[in-house]
């Protein structure tokens, strides 16, 4: 059996970062939940938010993806403010966001998700999305409410990248699934990751993440309060189990 091979480290660019974050309050309603969010992402990287439930690592997420409106700061993305565009046009501009509830149209069928919208140029052809996951093609005709968990989480990441996104915002992607399948999902994110996309990764399975991420940030009561590199994780595990035990 060959070893797999290394994965390259991103490649530092002088153009700055792809996404920054600075300063970001988010609020439902009178809560205030995200309270001067830092963080940002290079061009190429990995990225997990991890944190215990509630600690606001979704809300980051929809306040980046203009989902969520009422926040304040800055979202700078390829150069530019996001803060006062409306979702659809933040999606425009290369951000796909998969959400934990795997957003499918789960009436259509697996193919029919896959084909709405069509495929961008530099996006994912439905022949890569089946060797990806050949159960999609297998289920190809079967309709999205009929999948596992495990095949739903596949179909909605798949059917993101036919847009060739620039950035990806995962939501929980292993979460509820069986070893096997995260397994599998983990090894298509490090294709991905071979590619060069750039990935924010909210998870709270730390196997998971740090195989995948660069780096992570801690997120506790709506704040980073740490920040962990790769080559730090093995001196530092214990510290990031301890920021995710309850
Ligand atoms: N729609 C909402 N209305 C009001 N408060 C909300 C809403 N969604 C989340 N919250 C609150 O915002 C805070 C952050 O929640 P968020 O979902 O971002 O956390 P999380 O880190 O993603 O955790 P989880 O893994 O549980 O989703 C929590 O206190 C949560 O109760």
């Amino acid at each position: 059996m060959t070893a797999p091979a290394p994965i390259p480290a991103p490649v530092p660019t002088l153009g700055g970062p792809l996404l920054e974050v600075r300063d970001l309050n988010a609020y439902y309603g009178q809560s205030h939940v995200l309270h001067g969010i830092n963080l940002h992402v290079n061009p190429g990287e990995v990225v997990s938010l991890i944190g215990r439930n509630g600690a606001g690592k979704t809300t980051t997420l929809k306040s980046i993806m203009g989902v969520l409106r009422s926040r304040t700061g800055q979202i700078r993305f390829d150069g530019q403010d996001l803060l006062r565009l409306p979702s659809n046009r933040i999606a425009a501009r290369g951000l796909a966001w998969v959400p934990e509830e795997r957003a499918i149209l789960s009436s259509l069928t697996v193919r029919e998700n896959l084909e709405l919208p069509p495929a961008r140029p530099g996006g994912w052809s439905l022949e890569r999305a089946y060797q990806a996951f050949p159960v999609l093609r297998e289920r190809g005709h079967h309709p999205g409410s009929k999948l596992s968990g495990g095949e739903q989480q596949m179909l909605a990441i798949v059917r993101v990248l036919r847009s060739s996104p620039k950035l990806l915002l995962l939501d929980e992607p292993s979460e509820g699934l069986a070893p096997v399948i995260v397994q599998a999902i983990g090894d298509m994110l490090q294709e991905l990751r071979r590619d060069g996309l750039s990935v924010i990764l909210v998870e709270q399975n730390l196997k998971f993440a740090t195989r995948l991420a660069d780096r992570h940030y801690v997120l506790v009561d709506g704040e980073v309060v740490d920040e962990v590199a790769r080559h730090e994780v093995e001196g530092r595990r214990a510290d990031l189990l301890r920021y995710l035990s309850v």
